[in-house]
């Protein structure tokens, strides 16, 4: 039986995503029609559905062997933020449990994972009331990126690890597959840097956003880890205890396992108290990286707070990727990420018909891509896709590249195209959206112009495999004014008719009256 934890961050986090994760936690920004985290959930969906064909109800019971049964978010929002977003997901996915565990505080990508280690290795009940299989495997995948999830080539790679070792090397456990894309040189200092053995595919050095080139391997944020990595975290927090000096007695392995059972035996309360911010990256993969047996080297980042002198018991290895991926950190990553998967579905719906496979999808993931509705319906051209809610007038045309959410309301005339446009949005007679994020409840008069720039600061939505590439300021140093980018009305915003706006950012419930370029208007 495998997991799944998803990585969600909190309020202080998508502060670049502004203003639209101000009415929305990012995770939950709808993108082709799904909330971000919904697409990490429906490949964790798809995954059991691909590999073993199970019926859809049977999944959880048969706790198969690579079927993910729980889906745990992980991150510190309230709960009522997610609540409705639960809801609906669970009923969207009968077959997979979706919880949401807060964290006490921000506790980093590994300690909110420490701290929820109980939960998330335990294992889960049959229909019939008897206890299911052990947790074989949980994937971790960091909610703000967006992707063409390889987990059935993680699977493959963590569980059948025959690449050939060097004669002096013993083969280890993999502790963790973590995928891993190219980059050019210059977009590689943005992310986890690691150097991988090509034949062995173990990790040898890790450098999280490095000051200068280490490699163009990067770490794509996700992870597929056994339930022993938690054994390395235990030492990485007994070392870090030590050095807070908080008390805890030093760690020799000898004590390890006795330790990690007093910390299992805790009440909670005391275990909230131990909880200490962690993080995959600088601690936990900089430490395993080089764990093939020939020693742990000292690395030369200089950014971990660990010492790499310990015995991890296992390597990384890196599950390289050619398939589609990138990071969801601003407004305008969300046009790309939208084009794509708005593309993965239309793949994936010509594979299943050409295949004549009926797989059984969940509700919101049937029947999402519009097409032209030769009957006098609008017309599409490319990628669209349409919330049955909205009304689109048959006048109007559409594409490529656009989503329109629930209970958005497009008038006659209107021509939208690489463009994200949220629930309960206006779009009035003859306007022309395109390259932009309409907000929710945002009023575009007639007439209007609205149009941002497919901008360099954000992956250019034309190329294929673009990254994130290196940031442009979000002002010119000349004349103040913003530099191109898409164009964001914030929720409630109201345009006028024959307003002209141009690569600008209008903050929540603002009303404009006459036509801006380049600038925030606030
Ligand atoms: N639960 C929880 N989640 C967190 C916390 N801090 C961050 N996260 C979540 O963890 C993910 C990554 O966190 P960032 O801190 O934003 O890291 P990053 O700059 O995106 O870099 C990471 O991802 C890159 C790939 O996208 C990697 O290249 C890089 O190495 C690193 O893993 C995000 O989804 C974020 O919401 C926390 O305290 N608690």
């Amino acid at each position: 039986m495998l997991k799944a934890v998803i990585l969600i961050g909190g309020p202080s986090k998508g502060t670049r995503f502004r203003p639209l994760s101000l009415d929305v936690p990012k995770p939950l920004f709808p993108v082709a029609g799904l909330p971000v985290v919904q697409h990490h959930i429906d490949a964790c969906y798809r995954l059991g559905q691909q590999r073993n064909s199970i019926p859809e109800d049977d999944c959880k019971s048969n706790v198969s062997k690579y079927c993910v049964a729980e889906v745990l978010l992980l991150g510190y929002y309230g709960d009522d933020e997610l609540a409705d977003f639960l809801l609906t997901a669970t009923q969207s996915y009968p077959s997979l449990r979706i919880r949401y565990l807060r964290e006490p505080d921000a506790l980093g990508t590994a300690g909110g994972l420490y701290h929820f280690r109980d939960t998330i290795l335990a294992p889960l009940s049959n229909n019939d009331g008897s206890e299911s299989k052990q947790v074989q495997a949980f994937f971790v995948m960091n909610g703000d990126v967006c992707a063409d999830f390889p987990l059935n080539e993680m699977l493959d790679m963590h569980f059948n690890n025959n690449s050939p070792q060097s004669q002096h090397q013993q083969k280890q456990p993999v502790l963790i597959t973590v995928m891993a894309t190219e980059t050019t040189r210059q977009q590689s200092v943005h992310y986890g840097c690691m150097v991988v053995d090509k034949e062995t595919n173990i990790i040898q050095h890790y450098v999280e956003k490095p000051s200068t080139f280490v490699s163009n391997t990067v770490n794509c944020g996700v992870y597929l880890c056994s339930p022993r990595l938690f054994d390395t975290i235990a030492d990485i927090h007994l070392e870090m205890s030590n050095s807070n000096g908080n008390g805890i007695q030093q760690h020799t392995s000898s004590n390890k396992n006795n330790i990690n059972q007093q910390q299992q035996q805790k009440p909670t309360e005391e275990r909230v108290a131990s909880a200490m911010v962690m993080w995959m990256e600088q601690d936990v993969l900089r430490r395993l990286a080089g764990e093939s047996g020939s020693g742990c080297s000292s690395g030369g980042d200089g950014g971990s707070r660990i010492k790499k002198d310990a015995v991890c018991g296992g390597v990384a290895l890196a599950a390289t990727t050619r398939n589609w991926w990138s990071q969801l950190k601003t407004a305008g990553a969300a046009i790309y990420a939208n084009r794509h998967y708005l593309a993965l579905r239309q793949q994936r719906q010509r594979l299943l018909q050409r295949k004549s496979i009926d797989l059984p999808l969940p509700s919101p993931v049937k029947c999402r891509l519009a097409t032209a509705d030769p009957n006098g319906g609008y017309s599409t051209i490319g990628n669209v896709y349409v919330h049955p809610s909205a009304q689109v007038h048959p006048t109007a045309l559409l594409g490529p590249n656009v989503s329109v959410g629930e209970g958005a309301c497009i008038d006659q005339g209107v021509r939208i195209k690489e463009s994200i446009v949220l629930q309960d949005a206006v779009i009035g007679q003859h306007s022309l959206v395109m390259h932009s994020i309409i907000g929710r409840r945002a009023k575009v008069g007639a007439w209007c112009r609205v149009e941002g720039s497919a901008a360099c600061s954000d992956p250019n939505p034309n190329v294929a495999y673009a990254k994130m590439t290196p940031q442009l300021p979000l002002f010119n140093a000349l004349d103040g004014r913003l530099n191109p980018s898409i164009t964001i009305l914030g929720c409630g915003v109201n345009v006028e008719s024959e307003v002209v706006l141009l690569n600008s950012i209008v903050l929540p419930y603002k009303t404009l009256t006459r036509s801006y370029k380049n600038e925030i208007i606030l």
